[in-house]
């Protein structure tokens, strides 16, 4: 079936010209990939040595002997097969044997070549052995522009160059990991890979190795491993990157022991904002880690762990830690959210309290938001509390939001309670503020001063530009003067005809974003019946935030993966993270509250370097005030994608006529969303105006006037025998009452 033609209502219309998001063979939902990396620039070398490189099928260049087959692995609307994830992971052929020869190094030339073209950028931000020279002291002020020109020379010079990771073959016959892990891996199909992986993998899995050849390196000592900050573009794989080396590092710790592959120790946790992210991440942990014994977990409430109890007197860690930051915490948790990020660890586990205590759980690798953890934790008789000190990797996913105000407590509380001296620590996300990773480096030395130990190096790489970039995907900024106008708007796109003033129409599945629960339900009640009966009718649109129990957060989830539900209204509780291959489309109904908020909503869409799908940001008068910071980031996103200037969504007219966000309304807006949409008559969602309100009220007040008069006309001419017989106003009022 066509939807677009049961959609079109009778139109008929070609839909290869006229959906947003292009000809159906360019769309997400079509599977098509030409090649999960972003960047490929042509780079020169030093030894005057380039990587060749040619045109992909959407433009992007691909690397000589990579493979750029086209992987049409995802049909959105496809029979989808039985579940298990054997079904879902189909056998393939597995790579040849490991050739008994040693493997061939790069040297740091050609590491830097591949690192450049790549857009990767590793620095050193603590750990380093040697300390700095002092900087001498400042002679004049210098001009802006030359301090950002040293800053940039001297991290530059603090940049180094690792091996990257060419082809996956190469982490079974280069960095030694399990030929297990490595088939399992692919078996999903993954070929190339993403910057992030092709970074960070040889770094995070056998450091002492990647560094081999690489300068200005000597001062960091990797016996004991690296902390790590990665930050790259949404749906550029992070999931993996974090999981193949905890999966790793169970299995060889495991052969070095000899342990039994039946003991399950809980050795790395992952923390993730959402309960639907942790449970993606245990789903893409669980395909991994087929076959080889390891045991991935959702953290639920009636879980239990092997824990070890602590008097709560004792400091562990992180109590050194983070102290300075209670007050603030304290003040931000008392803070109404804006949306619904941060409270979903209040439901998880509800459905399975009735249940009672379970026995220990048999866990390698838990998943978890931060307050279920924390609650098993805390949870004890009076003076006790838990610890974890097997606790080998410990992994903060969207680390930005879970050590930001309002999950920062509880995430430093995990930290503490993850005791043992050589915890590696990892942090991802797409967006990593300066204050995060600021926050980050302290707490490593702090921790490592506590332990009296030198503290490991702290690595930070980032693809592409730190914090602004989706660059594979289309942008649009829509300027209705009204809410109202919004939902018009929003309805013109749902519905396949082109408008001149949105442009196509977006071509399902997409998601809708707002910024309160109330606004996604409002909506979702206006809208539940936008859907032709013929096309699945209500069926096909649903509604998902926090405030909803987890089965049915669930099944909203299952059905909108198996292409059942075409549009999803949300809150950004599935702004992070989550990952639906398929989704064309996403819609700002509600100006995202940061660009951090719009990047994450926004990379919904194009994962794995998709191209084709489509970003649409509606703003009023209301959010005029907020709205520059998003602009930038379609600029600086268009920049990278190597958009001309007449090609652009922000014109740089309108850059200029926005103001600039205050500093203060940036945080205010971070934490509560725009003002008038919380309360008052801007909060609720309706096609009509207050105007509009007015209008009709007085309309059926006329109405109601008129058939008074009429009546009395009617009584009175009885009484007189006369009189006006249906004036004026009554023929006009009177059709309108139909
Ligand atoms: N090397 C690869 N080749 C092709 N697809 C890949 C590769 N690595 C990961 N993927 C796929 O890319 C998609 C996005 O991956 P993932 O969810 O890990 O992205 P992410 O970087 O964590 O995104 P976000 O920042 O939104 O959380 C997933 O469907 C994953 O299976």
């Amino acid at each position: 079936m066509d939807i677009l033609k049961v959609l079109s209502r009778g139109i008929k219309k070609s839909q290869k010209s006229t959906t947003a998001t292009g000809g159906g063979a360019q769309l997400p939902s079509a599977g098509t990939r030409a090649n999960p990396q972003l960047y490929h620039d042509d780079v020169g070398s030093t030894h005057g040595k380039k990587r060749k490189r040619r045109r992909g099928p959407q433009g992007d260049d691909v690397a000589e002997g990579e493979d750029d087959e086209d992987a049409s692995d995802v049909d959105y609307f496809a029979p989808k097969p039985a579940p298990g994830i054997e079904n879902k992971t189909p056998v393939v052929e597995t790579q040849p044997e490991a050739p008994k020869k040693k493997a061939k190094l790069l040297d740091e030339d050609e590491c830097r070549q591949i690192f450049r073209s790549h857009r990767l950028k590793l620095t050193v931000l603590s750990g380093r052995q040697v300390t700095e020279a002092p900087k001498p002291a400042k002679k004049a002020k210098k001009s802006k522009d030359k301090e950002e020109e040293k800053a940039s020379a001297k991290d530059e010079k603090r940049q180094f160059y690792p091996q990257p990771l060419n082809l996956f073959g190469e982490l079974k016959h280069v960095y030694g990991v399990s030929p297990q892990l490595s088939e399992n891996l692919i078996r999903q199909g993954f070929r190339a890979p993403t910057e992030i992986q092709m970074g960070c993998l040889p770094l995070l899995l056998r450091p002492e190795m990647a560094l081999k050849k690489a300068k200005n390196v000597e001062d960091i000592n990797v016996d004991k491993g690296i902390d790590f900050l990665g930050v790259a573009p949404t749906g550029s794989g992070k999931t993996i990157s974090f999981l193949i080396p905890a999966i790793d590092s169970i299995l060889r710790r495991r052969s070095e022991e000899g342990a039994d592959p039946e003991e399950h120790i809980v050795s790395a946790v992952v923390v993730a904002p959402t309960r639907e992210l942790a449970s993606q991440i245990v789903n893409e942990g669980r395909k991994l880690a087929i076959g080889t014994g390891v045991r991935v977990v959702l953290m639920k409430k009636t879980l239990r762990l092997a824990a070890e109890d602590v008097k709560e007197d004792a400091k562990t860690d992180g109590d050194v830690l983070d102290e300075e930051e209670d007050s603030e915490d304290e003040v931000a948790e008392a803070a109404e959210p804006s949306g619904d990020e941060g409270s979903d660890a209040e439901h998880a586990g509800k459905e399975d309290a009735a249940a009672g205590p379970k026995p220990l759980a048999k866990v390698d690798i838990l998943v978890t938001t931060p307050k279920i953890l924390l609650n098993f934790l805390l949870e004890s008789k009076s003076g006790v509390k838990k610890v974890l000190p097997n606790v080998k990797f410990l992994i903060f996913d969207e680390a930005d939001v879970l050590l930001d105000s309002i999950m920062r407590k509880q995430t430093l509380a995990i930290w503490r309670a993850c005791s043992n001296p050589d915890l590696r620590l990892t942090c991802w996300s797409a967006t990593m503020g300066s204050n995060i990773e600021a926050l980050v480096v302290k707490h490593v030395e702090k921790r490592a001063a506590y332990h009296k130990v030198t503290p490991k190096p702290l690595v930070r790489l980032v693809v592409g530009l730190k914090d602004t970039a989706v660059p594979n995907i289309t942008h649009k900024l829509i300027y209705t003067a009204t809410e109202p106008g919004k939902l018009l708007a929003l309805r013109q796109l749902l519905h396949p005809v082109s408008s001149a003033d949105t442009g196509p129409p977006l071509r399902p599945p997409f998601l809708v974003f707002t910024q309160t629960i109330e606004r996604a339900q409002a909506l979702h009640d206006e809208l539940k019946y936008d859907i032709p009966l013929e096309a699945g009718g209500s069926t096909r649109i649903a509604v998902l935030h926090s405030s909803l129990p987890d089965k049915q957060r669930t099944q909203i989830m299952m059905r909108f993966r198996q292409g059942e539900v075409w549009v999803l209204i949300t809150t950004d509780v599935l702004s992070r993270g989550v990952d639906f291959v398929g989704v064309n489309g996403i819609v700002n109904y509600d100006v995202p509250n940061s660009a951090a908020a719009y990047v994450h909503r926004s990379g919904r869409t194009g994962r794995a370097g998709r191209t084709g799908g489509v970003a649409v940001t509606f703003y009023t008068k209301d959010d005029i005030p907020f709205v520059k910071s998003i602009a930038n980031v379609i600029a600086l996103s268009e920049k990278q994608a190597g958009k001309g200037a007449g090609d652009t969504t922000v014109q740089k007219w309108l850059l200029d006529a926005l103001p600039n966000v205050k500093k203060e309304d940036r945080k205010k807006l971070k934490v509560r969303g725009v003002e008038s949409r919380r309360t008052g008559g801007k909060a609720a969602i309706s096609t009509k105006s207050t105007w509009e309100k007015k209008r009709d009220n007085n309309r059926v007040a006329a109405i109601d006037a008129s058939k008074r008069r009429k009546k009395m006309e009617t009584s009175g001419s009885k009484e007189e025998g006369g009189g006006r017989g249906g004036g004026e106003d009554g023929g006009e009022w009177g059709g309108l009452d139909d």
